[in-house]
């Protein structure tokens, strides 16, 4: 690809002195010590233990296996005193825009949907209605909508015809009214805002509104696709009579044209797109829609910014692309935002957090650490892009359109005459002379072309340019693409938050996105995306890289916490120890180990302002999900690698509670016969190896107990080394047992409550074994 010289200025930055539309802003010197040594203090604590192991003391193989996890445990400990050193927190100022709000660029805002039934479609219009009721000056020539549907369903697509309509009066009462909440289904679930006294009108219009909503809604949820078929035969839906969802051509339909149709001051374009499938052919998930996204809106409007949210993720800031322009525009150069990431926040997160999985902590310390680097990792929804960093371009970067470079051009991009036309801009790097294309509608054909599953054959998509292929967190792999070429990233964090989007609920859908997230991640590591490649031999800082080995090492956690995990036991079942007795010296250093630990991580959660039971939950989670959804990811992909098996996306489930506003319950509670908060089971096998942990530590407690009560009874004295199990293994032993607390009450639950009876019986012969073997030694 194009080497290019790295020239300063550049960019979409202004040079005339301007208010500055963002400010950086660093930790307080005070507090930023404070973190350093208490996490410098963590560390010394595991160096002191390995120190201590190493020199002898104990011995035996029980030693060497603790050493082996403790070491890694270092390793990690290592890592993240590296990304959280300094931690930065960018502020945005839109009024600051003001001034420029005639050159703000064009935005393509691009969503992915995969399944009507996974992801209702009135999930997916609510979220689409937020994005084009968004703050923008000149809205409807420079934004525009594209919904990518992989699940090629008619109902989808009806449901955005109908939501199409329902924005010409939608988007005009937000901007009337400053409607603060612009996806309809969580506007209209409390009773509306007071305005003051005059405001007869106001009421007047929102009971209207909230009318034509549940109208909408009803007819969304009524529809069902053969119906749909039947009625409009050979009309508006003809090109779905007779497709399969994985056999398919490209089905593209301009729902809304604002040059043809507008209205007042005109709302984004909306674009329905199905790519092309067929069976023979690999579509690699998110990634290969996300692409042929790129390529539609390339060859339609070519707005050189890019958002992509996924399905249920709604805007919930109104001036959120304001915000984000202050990050992207806010730069002299433009090599310090390749792309703009909003935090995931979840809008009926459940209290405290019970599955580990709201992210806020991450997010606050770790990425916020990160952007003190290279900046944060993209998270896949709530992401602003650059087009040119997106295509494989490096920062600063414009000569790749010269005519010499003609026949790299095609062989980056593809065939397409327009599309190939279409990049000259982009990379030419200047956001405001990129003009929107008026005629979307009479773009069709040249979309249709760049949808074909067979148009990326011979060209760099997947690889170089465009969202990266060969793993499921193709998000994560996708920015690390980009800070290899030497881009840097932001974090864009508002009041109140920019997107919020469902989180999985409940035992079987949470293991399974941690799974695939793992699955993904680990696929990254035995690929030549390791990033280690890209920090030695491209632009890859070597901290970001560490940063990224953070992420990635998540699921190669699972086999040294399984290990770790199964001393406790092993020790109490054959009467050893694998930790010093709290009557020698070296006692102290793993027990202020494990209360600095713990103290340090609570700190951390205290000072994201979350509660104590959340920092509870996420600690009884990592433990739980290291040795469940990690351990089976890390099998997954030994198979994969193996040539056994495939890696497969499976799709999150998103409650719809998108659906008709209730009445009377505004509080947003969620009823139903399962407890939300309580953890749920089903037969799958990721639940197999913590069912059998959980028995495992609560039998060895009694083994172990048992024969302190009688102890010397009848045990052989065998003289094994570090002599009997003292407080420490009883510790473990028990603290795991508090972790694994859903799965002991879930061996009596019942319901979804209740561990199911295949699982506990694999369980119990896992358990088996392991008693032979610990008979055995
Ligand atoms: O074949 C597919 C599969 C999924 N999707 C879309 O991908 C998005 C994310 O899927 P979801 O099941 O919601 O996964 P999450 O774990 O919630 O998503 C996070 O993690 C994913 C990587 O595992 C990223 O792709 C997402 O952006 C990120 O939000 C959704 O909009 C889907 O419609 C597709 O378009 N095509
Ligand atoms: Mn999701």
């Amino acid at each position: 690809m194009a080497a290019c010289s790295t020239r300063g200025g550049g960019g979409g930055g202004g040079k005339k002195t301007r208010r500055m539309p963002q400010e950086r802003v660093a930790l307080g010197l005070g507090r930023r010590a404070a973190w350093r040594v208490a996490g410098v203090a963590v560390l010394l604590l595991l160096l002191a233990l390995l120190a201590r192991r190493a020199g002898g003391g104990g011995g035996g193989a029980v030693w060497r296996v603790a050493f082996v996890c403790e070491a890694w445990f270092t390793v990690l400990c290592l890592l993240n005193l590296n990304a959280k050193w300094s931690p930065v927190r960018f502020v945005t100022y839109p009024d600051n825009l003001d001034d420029r709000m005639d050159e703000l660029p064009a935005v393509d805002m691009l969503v992915t949907t995969a399944d009507p039934v996974l992801e209702p479609p009135l999930v997916t219009v609510n979220t689409v209605l937020s994005l084009l009721a968004l703050d923008y000056p000149a809205a409807g020539e420079r934004l525009a909508c594209y919904v990518s549907d992989d699940g090629c369903s008619p109902a989808t697509c009806y449901a955005l015809r109908e939501a199409a309509s329902f924005a010409t009066a939608w988007v005009p009462f937000c901007r009337r009214y400053g409607v603060a909440v612009r996806a309809p289904f969580l506007y209209f679930s409390s009773t509306p805002p007071e305005l003051g006294p005059l405001d007869h009108k106001f009421l007047e219009d929102w009971t209207l509104m909230k009318d034509e909503y549940e109208k909408l809604a009803r007819r969304i949820k009524e529809t069902d696709e053969r119906s749909l078929l039947l009625q409009h035969g050979g009309g508006e839906f003809a090109e779905f009579l007779n497709v399969e969802r994985t056999n398919h051509p490209t089905i593209i339909k301009v729902l809304w044209d604002n040059s043809k149709s507008r209205i007042g001051e005109g709302f984004p374009h909306l674009v329905y797109v199905s790519r092309e499938k067929r069976p023979m052919h690999r579509h690699h998930y998110k990634a290969g829609a996300m692409n042929v996204l790129m390529r539609v809106s390339a060859v339609m409007t070519n707005a050189p910014i890019v958002l992509n949210t996924d399905c249920d993720m709604f805007a919930n800031n109104p001036k959120a692309l304001l915000h984000a322009m202050c990050l992207l525009l806010g730069f002299h150069d433009e090599i310090n935002s390749g792309f703009v990431q909003v935090p995931q926040r979840f809008y009926d997160a459940l209290k405290d957090d019970p599955f580990g999985n709201h992210l806020e902590c991450f997010f606050k310390r770790l990425v916020r650490g990160i952007q003190g680097l290279q900046g944060p990792f993209y998270a896949g929804t709530g992401c602003f892009h650059r087009r040119k960093a997106i295509y494989g371009v490096p920062p600063n970067c414009n000569n790749s359109s010269g005519s010499s470079c003609h026949k790299e051009v095609q062989t980056k991009f593809g065939n397409s005459e327009e599309l190939k036309e279409s990049t000259k801009p982009i990379i030419s790097g200047d956001l405001s002379s990129t003009k929107p294309m008026a005629d979307v509608s009479g773009r069709v054909d040249a979309a249709k072309e760049v949808s074909a599953c067979n148009y990326e054959v011979g060209t760099c998509w997947g690889q170089e340019v465009g969202w990266v292929y060969g793993s499921l967190t193709e998000d994560i792999l996708t920015g690390q693409r980009i800070h290899t070429k030497g881009w840097r990233s932001t974090l864009m964090e508002t009041e109140p938050p920019a997107f919020m989007g469902s989180a999985p609920v409940g035992g079987p859908a949470s293991l399974t996105q941690f799974k695939r997230w793992a699955t993904g991640l680990f696929e990254i590591i035995v690929s030549r995306n390791n990033p280690v490649f890209s920090a030695m031999f491209e632009r890859l800082q070597l901290r970001q890289c560490l940063g990224y080995l953070i992420v990635y090492g998540w699921p190669v956690r699972a086999p040294f916490e399984l290990c770790y995990g199964l001393l406790g036991p092993y020790c109490l079942l054959t009467n050893q120890s694998f930790l010093p007795k709290a009557s020698e010296d070296g006692f102290s250093i793993p027990f202020a180990l494990f209360l600095s630990y713990n103290a340090y991580s609570f700190m951390e959660y205290k000072a994201c302002g979350l509660s104590a039971r959340a920092w509870w939950n996420n600690h009884r989670m990592q433990r739980i999900v290291s040795v469940s959804a990690w351990l089976l990811a890390v099998l997954t992909v030994l198979l994969k690698t193996l040539g056994l098996s495939e890696t497969v996306f499976e799709v999150t489930s998103k409650e719809d509670k998108a659906g008709t506003p209730s009445n009377g319950d505004d509080g947003g509670g969620i009823d139903g016969a399962t407890r939300p908060g309580r953890f749920t089971f089903d037969s799958s096998p990721v639940f197999i190896p913590v069912t059998a942990l959980a028995m495992l530590n609560v039998v060895a407690i009694g083994v172990g107990a048992w024969r302190v009560a009688f102890r010397g009874a009848d045990d052989p004295a065998v003289p094994v080394p570090g002599g009997a199990p003292g407080v420490g293994e009883f510790v473990c032993c028990g603290w795991l047992v508090l972790c694994f607390s859903p799965f002991v009450r879930g061996l009596v639950g019942k319901g979804s409550h209740g561990i199911p009876w295949s699982v506990q019986l694999k369980a119990s012969l896992v358990v088996s074994m392991f008693l032979v073997f610990c008979r055995r030694n």
